[in-house]
């Protein structure tokens, strides 16, 4: 099956080895596991039997988003196309939980507790120390930012608020020119974005999770807004439904398959 036309693609960075671990990342910067390296491919797999051709591409600052992209668009053989990187796109900070194992911090507080840390529209994780964040804000990525934008930790609606003038100011206008800009982003970042392009309640984005490393595709509507086509979000809705998506998926691609090849 191939797709006409182009679109915004967005997709989750593979899996991580804190993800591996069960571990809370947020704007910490660990590398693929070799599963999220393997995912990658195969979403770049995907794009390419799809016909689908990102005309830029949108990551966060950190590794696991880059790696992801830079794999995706080896896998697509396109060429060289611009590449941004923003902080817009980071996942979630997730404060004081950064780097703790999952199910100690579950074993520490309720489980509704737990629950809105994770999957809340409003509330954000306690926050990160001042020492701990100076050290993640020495980092030179961060240095050319102001520190009013430089979070210790942050809800969904934190990130929704700095997430939709990425999509606002970049991505739509890049929609509009007829591009299809790809954006590597996170499972926190993501939801924020797929909240705003399909007007998602508070009470639905709550309940939505994003796999790894799965693409999503929407259009822009006549009256211009973000719609998705027949598959609906996902371009790999059984791939989504999976808990662990694992190789090797799709079969090699053979020659036929170049970029673009129609
Ligand atoms: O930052 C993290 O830990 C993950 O990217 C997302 O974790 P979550 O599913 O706990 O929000």
């Amino acid at each position: 099956m191939l797709i006409d036309g182009g679109g915004l693609l967005l997709v989750r960075h593979g899996q991580s080895v804190s993800n591996a671990a069960d571990v809370f990342t947020g704007w910490s910067d660990p590398p693929l596991s070799p599963l999220g390296v393997a995912q990658a491919r195969q979403a770049g797999t995907l794009l390419r039997r799809l016909g689908l051709r990102p005309t830029s591409v949108h990551t966060s600052l950190l590794r696991r988003s880059i790696a992801t992209a830079a794999i995706l668009m080896a896998v697509l053989g396109c060429g060289q196309v611009p590449v941004y990187r923003s902080w817009r796109l980071n996942e979630r900070h997730y404060g004081a939980l950064t780097g703790r194992d999952k199910r100690a911090v579950a074993a520490e507080v309720d489980a509704a507790t737990f629950r809105a840390w994770r999957r809340s529209y409003a509330t954000g994780p306690p926050p990160i120390s001042e020492p701990a964040a100076a050290a993640m804000y020495a980092d030179p990525r961060y240095a050319g930012l102001s520190a009013t934008v430089l979070p210790r930790a942050e809800s969904l609606a934190d990130v929704r608020a700095r997430t939709v003038p990425y999509w606002s100011e970049v991505l739509r206008p890049l929609l509009l020119a007829g591009g299809t800009p790809l954006v590597v982003g996170h499972g926190n970042s993501l939801r924020a974005l797929v909240m705003h392009l399909e007007g998602l309640s508070v009470a639905a984005v709550e309940q939505l999770d994003i796999p790894t490393a799965v693409p999503m595709l929407y259009h822009l509507d006549p009256r211009g807004r973000a719609v998705t086509g027949p598959q609906g979000r996902y371009l790999d809705p059984v791939g989504a439904a999976e808990p662990i998506r694992v190789g090797p998926g799709l079969p090699a691609l053979s020659a036929a398959d170049r970029c673009g090849a129609r």
